[in-house]
């Protein structure tokens, strides 16, 4: 049986052998071993008491709720996830850099609706006068007027005329009663936002249908975040709640497919620049008040992926190259990246855009600036489709990261390029699940891409959509649907978070010493903790 064992213990070794948190575990500490199995321990604990389908159920009082797992759909598991001690572990894990999140989705809808009712100016429209059959299917309209086109009936008045413009303060005290009242209306506000458990796991259960839910979340939000005012408090909100979850430093993708902003004076007229401008000031008022509380290490900053859509036809392109390149001499400092998004699966593939993005590398060539592709890539469930195969594009163009590669297990030879190359893999595992590629995190690729050793940057993609606010959301997940991923595997993806930024090299060497800093602390508590629970036992 020796020999047996000898035989099998080998065979584990060499195919677990290029996971990247195996070549830490030889040089993991004492306290870091100690750490791991404790957190193991609450994993094993857990997935009974709260997990298992045939235990006490301990959170949850509801035999119906559907497919009780570890790992289960996220939107029906969140209020059960939130009492875990696992979970509560991870809030204070130091998460490293979030590195895949569209800015327009990141602060908390509630959040951002507050902001709202702080700017008298907006007003709201619908296509129609709410009732209530349509209001789940009819989504508010915003814009900022200083003075109000006003309509003298509110959006839920049988006299209102579609179409228009009512002061957002209007609008929510005369919703109608039999629709909730003023409350009602911050429910039709915050649901526009949001994606529902119906509506992913029933009312739209195809990734196809639930795009469709997806993609009218932006336009509700873009319309009040691209209003100046908001802007400033919106970004303030994502600093302060990514910092409070452990994330010292985001490179965040702007979309940048609207030309202007609307101002103070309610006109279209704010350009690129202003915008960043303004997250300048927000990032150093930010940075002050973190000082303040002497917790400015907790805070490395925050740099911007420039996005635009990929539906725009390849001349269009070109206008948003050059825009981009102007940001780049502008803000060297600040622009980091370059990105197209949208649907993969419908929308066009890059191959479309192969002439504009060549063209786009010479040109900065020529003007000796650096902007790295950060491709989203293969996030579909297809193999060999056109959203598929812009995993080999994205590669042959450079991409630095690939955002999503959800189907790159697909491909041995990309995944070892991508190993090799050190290009990670930007993983969002709940925005997978929600987008309905997955069906449950036991099923996400995720474990084939870290025992292929692919470098993984865990990221929360759209984070106000889906309720994954911060990181530790995605982290759980990840953590109770693999046996073989523990703690230290956790923090081999936060610290390869900050090693495959864009950051520059000395900027990288401080964030990865500040990171290691926190995580020994971290490691600490868990440590300590564990002691004090056993003394009070005894
Ligand atoms: O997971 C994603 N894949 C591709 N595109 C996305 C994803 N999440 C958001 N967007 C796109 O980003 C824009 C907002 O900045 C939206 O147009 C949305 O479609």
């Amino acid at each position: 049986m020796d020999a047996y064992f000898h035989e099998r213990n080998s065979l584990i070794d060499q195919d677990l052998a290029l996971r990247r948190d195996r070549v830490k575990v030889k040089t993991s500490t004492p306290s870091e071993l100690l750490a791991d199995g404790i957190v193991r321990g609450v994993r094993a604990k857990e997935a009974y008491s709260v997990w298992h389908p045939g235990g006490e159920p301990a959170y949850y009082g509801d035999d119906n709720t559907p497919h009780i797992f570890p790992g289960m759909e996220f939107l029906t598991a969140r209020d059960i996830i939130l009492k875990t001690k696992l979970f509560n572990i991870l809030l204070k894990m130091p998460k490293g850099a979030l590195l895949h999140a569209h800015l327009d989705a990141t602060v908390n809808a509630r959040t951002l609706l507050k902001l709202a009712l702080g700017h008298p100016n907006l007003h709201v429209r619908t296509s129609r006068n709410l009732s209530f059959t349509n209001l789940t299917s009819t989504i508010p309209e915003f814009r900022p007027f200083v003075t109000s086109p006003s309509s003298s009936f509110g959006l839920t008045d049988e006299n209102y005329a579609p179409g228009e413009w009512v002061s957002i303060h209007r609008a929510r005290e005369s919703f109608h009663e039999r629709l909730g009242g003023p409350a009602g209306f911050d429910k039709w506000f915050i649901d526009s936002l949001m994606i529902n458990p119906s509506e992913a796991y029933e009312k739209y259960n195809t990734t196809s249908k639930i795009w469709r839910k997806f993609r009218s979340t932006f336009e509700v939000s873009s319309e009040l975040i691209r209003y100046a005012p908001i802007f400033r408090g919106y970004l303030h909100e994502f600093l302060k709640s990514s910092v409070e979850d452990g994330i010292s430093y985001i490179e965040a993708r702007i979309n940048f497919h609207y030309k202007f902003m609307f101002g103070q004076d309610g006109l279209e007229n704010i350009p690129h620049r202003e915008w960043l401008v303004a997250l300048k000031q927000v990032v150093e008022e930010f940075r002050r008040s973190l000082k303040e509380q002497s917790r400015e290490d907790e805070f490395i900053g925050i740099k911007i992926i420039y996005t635009t859509l990929r539906h725009a036809p390849p001349e269009e392109l070109e206008w948003y190259i050059e825009d981009c390149i102007q940001l780049k001499q502008e803000f060297p400092d600040l622009i980091v990246g370059f990105d197209l998004v949208g649907h993969e699966d419908t929308l066009k593939p890059l191959i479309d855009y192969i002439d504009p993005l060549t063209r786009f590398k010479e040109r900065q060539n020529e003007l000796g600036i650096d902007i790295p592709f950060v491709f989203h890539a293969g996030e579909t469930t297809g193999d060999g489709t056109k959203a598929d195969m812009n995993l080999y594009d994205a590669i042959l163009l450079g991409t630095k990261r690939i955002g999503h590669g959800f189907s790159l297990y697909k491909h041995p030879k990309l995944m070892s390029i991508c190993r090799e190359r050190g290009i990670a893999i930007e993983a969002c595992p709940i925005s997978n699940e929600i987008l309905r590629l997955t069906s449950s995190m036991p099923m996400h690729p995720l474990p084939a891409l870290l025992n292929q050793g692919v470098p993984i940057a865990l990221c929360s993609d759209d984070p106000a959509v889906f309720g994954n606010m911060g990181l530790t959301f995605d982290y759980f997940q990840v953590l109770v649907a693999s046996e073989t991923t523990g703690l230290l595997t956790l923090g081999q993806i936060a610290r390869d978070s900050i090693q495959y930024s864009l950051l520059q090299s000395a900027e990288k060497e401080r964030a990865l010493e500040l990171w290691e800093r926190r995580w020994s602390k971290f490691i600490e508590t868990i440590v300590h903790g564990h002691h004090n629970q056993d003394a009070l036992r005894n």
